[in-house]
């Protein structure tokens, strides 16, 4: 389903690369985690994914497709939760839906009856007409999950979907995307969650330093390393303890 070759990026004002030469394959129905420490590239890979940035070099299609010649066609199939929402704090939650819902094409009943379906769902029916400046962190990344879903997606792209939020939200966002899952969607997610993607993934990928450093599913890597007794213990024997804090 996504193919990727050779695929790099560096930032004009960066010295390093911070995707370096990476290839990667990711199956049809898989639910894949990018994990890596802070800087490892998570983000920069999966904007590029999304074409919300473009690569320096290398390529990668998806069920085929690339965003040079088949642009339009991939937004219809692709969907994004990105870090950071995309929502108009003075609009309720229904009319935020609904302009972006209308964004793909989408309109009339079938759009109103999608919208309140999913608000419902992700718990927050009874606030579809309460302006988004109300709503906590938890509630936000569920009216930005939606968004990207409005479309029905079959390659969803989620940067860090559950940062920040509690307990109750995390586990509704998680069961969510694992119910669409089954329902046919690929899943491509950024976490600092171990122990999630260790639950959650089909398959997981280590990046350090702008490249992959292992891959496979959780259970194997964990297995590959005798002394580990979870993905966390894999995680920190092929990234260390170092701290990777930047100024
Ligand atoms: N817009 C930018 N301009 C310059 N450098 C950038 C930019 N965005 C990211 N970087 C650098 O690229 C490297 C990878 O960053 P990226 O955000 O992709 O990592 P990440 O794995 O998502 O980290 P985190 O877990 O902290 O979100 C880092 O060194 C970062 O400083």
């Amino acid at each position: 389903m996504i193919q990727i070759s050779h695929l790099s990026k560096k930032y004009k004002n960066n010295e390093d690369y911070s995707v370096m030469d990476l290839d990667l394959k990711i199956d049809e129905g898989e639910i894949f985690g990018l994990l890596g420490p802070n800087g490892a590239g998570k983000t920069t890979l999966i904007s590029m994914l999304s074409s919300l940035i473009k690569p320096t070099s290398g390529s990668f299609t998806i069920n085929g497709l690339t965003f040079q010649k088949n642009a339009n066609q991939l937004k219809q199939i692709i969907g994004i939760v990105p870090q950071e929402y995309a929502l108009y704090p003075t609009l309720t939650a229904y009319e935020n839906l609904y302009y972006l819902g209308s964004m793909y094409g989408l309109k009339g009943k079938q759009l109103k009856e999608k919208i309140n379906f999913h608000l419902e769902v992700l718990g927050l029916g009874k606030f579809s007409n309460k302006k988004l400046d109300t709503f906590s962190g938890g509630m936000k990344r569920r009216v930005n999950l939606i968004a990207s879903i409005l479309h029905d997606p079959k390659v969803l792209f989620l940067d860090e979907p559950t940062v920040g939020v509690d307990v109750q939200s995390k586990n509704v966002i998680i069961e969510n995307l694992k119910k669409l899952n089954t329902q046919g969607t690929t899943i491509i997610y950024t976490s600092h969650h171990l122990n999630e993607a260790e639950q959650f993934c089909t398959k997981v990928a280590i990046i350090d330093h702008g490249r992959i450093i292992i891959e496979g599913a959780p259970n194997n890597l964990i297995s590959q390393y005798p002394e580990s007794h979870n993905l966390e213990d894999v995680f920190l024997t092929l990234t260390g303890k170092a701290l990777r804090d930047h100024a």
